[in-house]
């Protein structure tokens, strides 16, 4: 799957992704009233909603991006109807010949990793059938359990040719409260937390590598723009998926290092700034209503890849 997704950033010119992080208050009116009038005011309702969002923004996005990245919190907060829209988006954006990232964050004693990784990336045998849980071609996975919680998921990635992104340094404020921690690592060297576990993600990768890039890549925050120049080079086969852009203050320019000397290596992820593109008033002074939220989305997706090919140039 990593050869898949470089395909399909080089194709597309496109080093982002698309963040499907549905919110309650971002559903078009419009949207929410119809499933109200459906299914009443129930769960069920708000994840039809959900769906009927995802999918217009898939619509109008898929052609110019080669990803997309479901967080899995913003549908589990409406429960077994949230988690059922969840499946679906994945499913839908896998007919759009879309990768998907689920942003599941999971990572725990081995074996609940195991049943993590088969959930989200693996198969389950029942009698003859083989079945796929949730299906995504990525997860994102928290390391702080150590090995044991990172190795099942490589286990299935190898079998199943798929991946994950560990979480490495993260983009929110207080991300450095453990993660910049100066620690010894094996060699006696004084360094943070984060750059032993950048080591840690290249050693997971070295013995499963896709045909230029690990299947273990990592996620580094764009807003911490120093520390993901280092990493960088610390993680030299590993893909960096880098959210934090827009709604979070990061922008193009200060993305440049996180990607190779040939523009590939990372993979930028807005959320809010996409889907939620439509309130702004920069889109609405170009006749953006709720009614056609997804061409907000469109526009939002086009600047952002002028915004990073633009720093990369
Ligand atoms: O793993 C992630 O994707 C992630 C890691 C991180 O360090 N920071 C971070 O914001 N994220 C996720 O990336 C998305 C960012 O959303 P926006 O700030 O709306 O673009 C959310 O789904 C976060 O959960």
């Amino acid at each position: 799957m990593i050869n898949k997704l470089n395909e399909k950033i080089k194709k597309t010119g496109a080093p982002i992704v698309v963040g499907l992080d549905p919110m309650l208050s971002y559903l078009p009116t419009h949207l929410l009233d119809a499933a109200v009038a459906e299914k009443g005011e129930s769960l069920e309702a708000v994840a039809d909603a959900i769906f009927a969002y995802n999918k217009a923004i898939v619509d109008a996005t898929y052609d110019l991006i080669p990803a997309v990245k479901p967080q899995i919190a913003m549908y589990e907060q409406f429960g077994l109807p949230g988690l059922a829209a969840f499946k679906k988006t994945v499913d839908y954006c896998h007919e759009k010949d879309l990768v998907v990232i689920g942003d599941v964050k999971r990572g725990d004693i081995g074996s609940t990793s195991a049943a993590y990784a088969t959930a989200h990336l693996g198969q389950v045998a029942v009698g003859s059938k083989v079945l796929t849980p949730f299906d995504e071609d990525f997860a994102t996975v928290n390391p702080y359990l150590g090995s044991d919680g990172i190795e099942p998921f490589v286990k299935v990635c190898k079998e199943e040719k798929k991946g994950i992104f560990v979480l490495v340094k993260t983009s929110n404020p207080s991300s450095g409260e453990f993660q910049d921690r100066v620690i010894t690592d094996d060699e006696g060297k004084q360094r943070p937390l984060y750059e032993f576990v950048g080591q840690m993600v290249d050693k997971w990768g070295s013995d499963c590598m896709g045909d230029d890039y690990s299947y273990v890549g990592a996620v580094v925050g764009a807003t911490y723009p120093e520390m993901g120049k280092v990493l960088r080079e610390l993680m030299p086969k590993s893909y960096i998926l880098v959210p934090g852009y827009g709604a979070q203050g990061g922008k193009g320019a200060d993305l440049v290092h996180f990607f190779d000397k040939d523009g590939l290596g990372a993979i930028v992820n807005s959320s809010r700034g996409i889907i939620a593109a439509y309130k702004q008033e920069q889109y609405q002074a170009k006749g953006i209503t709720e009614e056609n939220f997804a061409d907000a989305s469109r526009m939002a997706v086009e600047a952002m890849i002028a915004d990073i090919k633009s720093a990369l140039n």
